[in-house]
């Protein structure tokens, strides 16, 4: 099977390659890489020659492909697959991207959580796959069990976001933010200085025209920002419009939607996301079968006691940096009535967050 691989390169794409060789996936895929600004130099090597680089934007060459599989971006996309579509090619598309997410001809790929949608879209002949947004993959699969046995009458997950999310220069950008707030006080860390100096200090450097901030806009260290991506006529911003959207299409109920809307806000976290959300359940139940429901429903899902100590330790992005492990805690009865309940759950949004599902749906379509 020849899959094309675009976007290899980026922090998404290289996430991916790195899942790849990990669970030695090209060993039976015939790979060829893509790129839209080094064409002829050599492709990479991992575990087999791959020749030279392609052009990206190559429409023929790109239609030789069994599979493409993109962590290009939207633009690509945007650009690309319609003209690859148009051209005849009817080959699997896998893309990190949101740009096609919610076109009726595309699936949203998730298979722990959706693997029936995906096997009966493959029967219907769907050819056109993408990952889904971070935050909604991460609370799915966190709260899987509670959707699949249809518990869930609404949702509101207010998130906490990593820079990774905004992408590989945000992420710079953070620690320069640090290393900038951290210098103008530097001297000043002893015991024994006077903590409003200090903090007043850091508040001149927050506010400071000289803070790093060409990428964000705004401070993150020592700081946080409570508007992601772009503005919708609801009032929502577009990150807290795809919770519901998304979540419903990745479950297959698109015609009859769970309610699921909170406010998502970027923290100084570098690469895993968390959300405290906020379940209103159709049925009262105990916390031990909340517990029991969540920790059956995949193999990745961790529940985490309710206590401070396995708190603290387990459910932390400085914890779940760079694991597949999606733990889920603080689950208790809010004081609005027995069948609402808190949960906080934290996840690596370049693994389960954008990377591992398209690896995955192309061992899916491997195995076809
Ligand atoms: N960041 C995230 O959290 C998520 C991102 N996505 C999707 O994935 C897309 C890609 O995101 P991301 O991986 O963050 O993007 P990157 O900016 O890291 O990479 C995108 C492309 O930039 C080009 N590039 C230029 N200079 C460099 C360099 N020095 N190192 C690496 N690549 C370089 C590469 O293309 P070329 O080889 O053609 O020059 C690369 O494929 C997003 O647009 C989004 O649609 C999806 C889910 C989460
Ligand atoms: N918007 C996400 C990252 C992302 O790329 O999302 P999407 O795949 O939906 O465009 C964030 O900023 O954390």
């Amino acid at each position: 099977m020849k899959v094309g691989f675009v976007g290899w390169r980026g922090m998404v794409g290289s996430v991916l390659m790195g899942r790849m060789v990990d669970e030695n996936d090209f060993a039976d895929i015939d790979p060829v890489f893509f790129t839209t600004s080094q064409a002829g130099k050599a492709a990479p090597n991992f575990g087999k020659d791959a020749g030279v680089l392609l052009d990206g934007n190559d429409v023929a060459e790109l239609a030789k492909m069994d599979v493409v599989l993109t962590c290009q971006g939207g633009d690509y996309t945007k650009a690309v697959y319609p003209k690859l579509r148009e051209s005849g090619w009817n080959g699997y598309w896998i893309d990190a991207a949101s740009a096609l997410r919610m076109e009726d001809d595309a699936v949203i790929v998730l298979d722990p959580v959706n693997r029936d949608v995906i096997d009966a879209s493959l029967k219907n002949g769907v050819k056109t796959f993408a990952g889904g947004n971070c935050t909604v993959s991460l609370m799915l699969l966190a709260l899987g069990g509670l959707f699949e046995q249809d518990l869930v009458e609404w949702a509101s997950p207010h998130t906490y976001q990593a820079a990774s999310g905004a992408g590989a220069k945000n992420m710079k950008e953070l620690i320069a933010q640090m290393g900038a707030i951290h210098a103008s006080v530097a001297d000043q860390l002893d015991p024994a200085a006077a903590i409003l100096e200090v903090d007043k200090k850091v508040s001149e450097t927050l506010r400071s025209d000289a803070l790093p901030q060409a990428e964000f806009g705004a401070a993150l260290a020592g700081s946080l920002i409570p508007w992601i991506d772009v503005p919708m006529p609801s009032g929502q911003t577009k990150e807290e419009w795809k919770a519901q959207v998304e979540a419903n299409k990745i479950l297959g109920q698109s015609e009859n939607p769970v309610p699921v809307d909170g406010l998502c806000v970027r923290i100084g976290a570098m690469r895993c996301h968390s959300q405290a959300i906020t379940l209103k359940l159709k049925k009262d139940l105990p916390i031990s079968e909340i517990e029991a429901i969540l920790a059956a429903h995949n193999q990745w899902v961790k529940v985490i006691p309710n206590d401070r100590e396995a708190s603290v330790k387990a459910l932390s992005p400085a914890a779940v940096n760079g694991s597949l492990d999606i733990p889920v805690g603080r689950i208790r009865k809010l004081a609005m009535g027995p069948e609402y309940i808190s949960a906080f759950t934290v996840g690596d949004q370049l693994l389960w967050g954008a990377a591992e599902p398209l690896r995955r749906m192309l061992n899916i379509i491997k195995a076809l």
